[in-house]
């Protein structure tokens, strides 16, 4: 099977710095892929290559089996793109934006309205043909650009931040959508974010950090593969007195913001030990999982020192 995206040995530079250090990956069709990392990682420089935006320094970038360098103009038949700031024209309609786009791609204009008409149904848009972009909130302009990156039928989305600045309803809504289309179309959808609990919509996440890629896998197995962040959390009538307690049985327990934590890998099979060791009364006791959040900042962290 031809992978949506295949990316070989790539390095990117932008003067003296390089962006992106060797990077492999790849994706395949039908795939969520988020890519996190701090600003300046290279999440943007890697999307940029991926959407034909700019060239590899060196190594390679296919989308669905055509290689970007070689021929950027078939490959961009296959890729929709959102990027990080707004690019529709903000003084013309919804609708003759689209249509800019239609016929980019030489959609000709029978096609272009039908499909136009498609689009603004499937996003709720139709209402809104004929409101210039300026008029529109920051979330609908948003659907406006996803409807036209997805106008000339690509197999692979990729978006650049596309939720940032958004309100949770509108974010919530637009990830909706884009899991609609990954189970109607297949898409495949590539996506940079900030927010870490978007990850978790992910197939697979990917964390850059310095131009390289620092860990990559399902939410699942990268918070699996976290050791020492699993913890029982207990709530007793004397936590200090607890705390002591449990030291004394050996435990490695500290107090953190949600309360006094038990760390163990796996939690949930140390309840009753943990509560023989205490003494005082316990209120709660819960098994608290590695989130999205301790896998990040273990992997920014232990890359950047
Ligand atoms: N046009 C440019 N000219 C010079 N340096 C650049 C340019 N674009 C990016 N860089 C540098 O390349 C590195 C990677 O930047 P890039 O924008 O790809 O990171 P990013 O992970 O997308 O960051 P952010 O989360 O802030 O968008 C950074 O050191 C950045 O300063």
């Amino acid at each position: 099977m031809i992978p949506a995206i295949r990316v070989t040995d790539l390095v990117v530079r932008h003067g003296d710095t390089v962006a992106v250090n060797g990077v492999s990956l790849s994706v395949g069709p039908g795939r969520i892929v988020a890519l996190l990392g701090p600003n300046g990682a290279g999440k943007s420089t890697l999307l940029s290559v991926v959407t034909t935006a700019a060239a590899p320094g060196s190594g390679r970038v296919e989308v669905f089996g055509v290689d970007t360098a070689v021929d950027p103009v078939r490959a961009r038949t296959h890729i929709g793109v959102v990027f990080q700031e707004q690019t529709l024209d903000q003084d013309l309609s919804v609708e003759r934006n689209l249509w800019f786009h239609a016929r980019l791609f030489g959609m000709g204009r029978p096609a272009a309205r039908e499909r136009i008409d498609e689009v603004l149904r499937q996003f709720g848009l139709a209402d809104r043909r004929r409101s210039l972009v300026r008029e529109l909130s920051g979330g609908l302009a948003r659907r406006v650009e996803v409807a036209r990156a997805l106008l000339h039928r690509p197999r692979l989305l990729v978006l650049d931040e596309p939720t940032s600045g958004l309100d949770p309803s509108v974010r919530r809504a637009l990830w909706n959508d884009l899991r609609v289309l990954r189970a109607d179309h297949g898409l495949t959808v590539l996506y940079a974010t900030h927010y870490l609990q978007e990850a978790e919509f992910a197939d697979e996440v990917v964390i850059v950090h310095s131009g390289r890629i620092a860990r990559n896998g399902s939410p699942a197995e990268l918070k699996a593969g976290l050791t020492g962040a699993a913890a029982l959390v207990v709530a007793t009538e004397d936590d200090d007195a607890a705390l002591g307690q449990l030291r004394v049985a050996g435990f490695d327990a500290r107090m953190d913001a949600a309360g006094l934590a038990v760390f163990c890998a796996r939690p949930e099979r140390h309840v009753a030990e943990v509560a023989r060791a205490i003494t005082v009364p316990v209120r709660t006791m819960s098994v608290r999982e590695p989130s999205m959040d301790d896998v990040y900042f273990a992997t920014t962290d232990v890359v950047g020192t």
